[in-house]
């Protein structure tokens, strides 16, 4: 609350605090935080921090939009609230998560605040408890679903293009898989559109898979990856990982996603499964008997790597890590569902159930932890560490779509920043304290894709791209008046 009212009373200084304290206050301003001030943002509301369309606004859209105070909008975060961290269906209070990603957008990755808009769509929520408090901010009634919903997101997408051409980044984030699959496929081919649950997780992981090889050796070929939740982060991840396997090892994509194995609310994916298994699980449903829970999969498919996106807390229990852990010498675990409630094991769960030799991340950060008298720092691999540097990218270039190999470029550009010296303390990403570096490494290997494949604008082609994305970057500073 402090910091809202900062932001609010002071933008610049509110930026300059995040820049030079961003360790200390991305818990905070992000994940675990900003889960907690989402369930309570009807009680904590004062003053709108970004924009609301809602089911109501239906036929003026673009009318809507074209209130906001700003004109000159380069990247739009978009939710509908319906699966808000792993905290479920938060419908209009989902609001601090674009807001929370935007000012990561400004600090992390140096886009102009007045260019980053967050918008909520209110199409109504399905969570009771909001429906029946008193100071639920958003509209009282179930969500809309079908045809209404699909034209409401069709009038926005036309009206963000109509408003602001097609330079401008919509980051989708946080609705549900069974619409976030379906608007990530649909807007791409027209749309400068990213989704960061899928694409940005995505790069963020198969970046620390990339780093970790670096040191403990092998290729992600010679991997077995198990997934524990299938839905946007764990297929996306997948999918893109499967994408650097293909590319990597000159085999098909098919060839590739053999050895990825994902578990969903039924059990292991597999063919032989009766029940119906969404589209996007498909490519994964390989030749199996059924398996009902995670610890008889990881006995069957002996993963080397463990990856957690189900949003259910302590799943990865001392039986499950000790498994990865008689398999493997240094098992690969990382527990991405946030917030911290959610997240599948400790820091000190993975470390001392491994016996110090788990290579361990997770969404939410945990403090360093000591075992054995060794100090390990665990990673947060969180999507943070790719979308502010990704988006610096696209806007710096004015790219007009985004490409897998714009977001295999940004995974490239993060790994390359991990050292030994990081990798020794237990970290398979460079720490957040210098990440406005990163972002510009990232922002110039995005970029360089986009001039690649032709899908940049912004003519000509800078020489050093790195100093370029660095040189645009916003910094708190006042201006001089003399
Ligand atoms: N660290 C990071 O950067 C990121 C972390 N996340 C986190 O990942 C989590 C999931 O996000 P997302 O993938 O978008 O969510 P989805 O709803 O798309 O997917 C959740 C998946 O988990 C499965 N699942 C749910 N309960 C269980 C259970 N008890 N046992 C096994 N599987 C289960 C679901 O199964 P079914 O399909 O059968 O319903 C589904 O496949 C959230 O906590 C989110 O915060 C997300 C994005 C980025
Ligand atoms: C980090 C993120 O995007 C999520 O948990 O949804
Ligand atoms: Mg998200």
């Amino acid at each position: 609350m402090f910091l809202m009212d900062l932001q609010e009373r002071n933008e610049r200084l509110f930026y300059k605090l995040m820049i030079d304290n961003v360790e200390e206050l991305l818990p905070v301003v992000y994940t675990p935080t900003v889960g907690e001030a989402c369930q309570k943002y009807g009680s904590i509301f004062r003053r709108s921090q970004g924009l609301y369309i809602s089911l109501k606004d239906r036929g003026r859209v673009l009318e809507v939009l074209r209130n906001w105070r700003e004109k000159s909008i380069q990247v739009i975060v978009v939710t509908d609230g319906e699966r808000i961290l792993g905290l479920g269906d938060l419908g209009c209070q989902g609001m601090g998560i674009p807001v929370g990603k935007l000012a990561l957008y400004t600090a992390l990755g140096g886009v102009r605040p007045s260019a980053c808009l967050p918008i909520t769509i209110d199409v109504g929520t399905n969570n009771e408890e909001l429906l029946n408090d008193e100071f639920y901010i958003g509209l009282r009634q179930k969500r809309a679903t079908g045809q209404e919903y699909a034209e409401l997101l069709d009038e926005f997408m036309a009206a963000v293009k109509q408003n602001y051409g097609q330079k401008v980044l919509v980051q989708f984030e946080d609705f549900a898989n069974h619409n976030a699959f379906t608007l990530l496929e649909k807007y791409r081919p027209t749309h400068l559109a990213f989704n960061d649950d899928i694409q940005g997780t995505a790069a963020v992981v198969l970046a620390g898979l990339i780093a970790g090889l670096k040191f403990v050796g092998g290729t992600l070929a010679d991997h077995t990856f198990l997934f524990f939740g299938a839905g946007e982060a764990g297929t996306g991840i997948a999918e893109l990982v499967a994408l650097e396997i293909s590319m990597q090892s000159k085999v098909s994509q098919e060839d590739a996603r053999k050895n990825i194995w994902l578990v969903d609310s039924k059990g292991l994916i597999v063919s032989s499964r009766k029940d119906s298994i969404q589209p996007f699980k498909k490519l994964y449903a390989h030749e199996h008997e059924p398996v009902k829970d995670l610890l008889s999969a990881i006995k069957d498919i002996k993963p080397t790597a463990l990856i957690g996106s189900a949003g259910v807390g302590q799943s990865f229990t001392k039986e499950v890590i000790e498994a990865m852990s008689s398999i493997n010498k240094r098992p690969i675990i990382l527990a991405l569902s946030n917030p911290t409630s959610r997240s599948e094991c400790t820091a000190e769960q993975a470390y001392s159930w491994s016996q110090g030799r788990a290579i361990f991340g997770s969404g939410s950060p945990f403090d360093p932890v000591k075992y054995n008298e060794k100090l390990f720092v665990p990673a947060q691999a969180n999507n943070a560490y790719i979308f502010p540097g990704f988006g610096l990218g696209v806007v710096i270039s004015g790219a007009i779509r985004v490409k897998d190999d714009m977001v295999l470029a940004a995974a490239e550009g993060l790994a390359e920043q991990v050292s030994s010296e990081h990798f020794d303390k237990g970290l398979i990403y460079p720490p957040f304290s210098s990440i406005r570096k990163i972002s510009a490494n990232i922002a110039a290997r995005v970029a360089a894709k986009a001039y690649d494949l032709g899908l940049a604008s912004h003519l000509p082609r800078p020489r050093d791209l790195v100093k370029y994305a660095e040189s645009c970057m916003y910094s708190p500073i006042y201006r001089s008046y003399r």
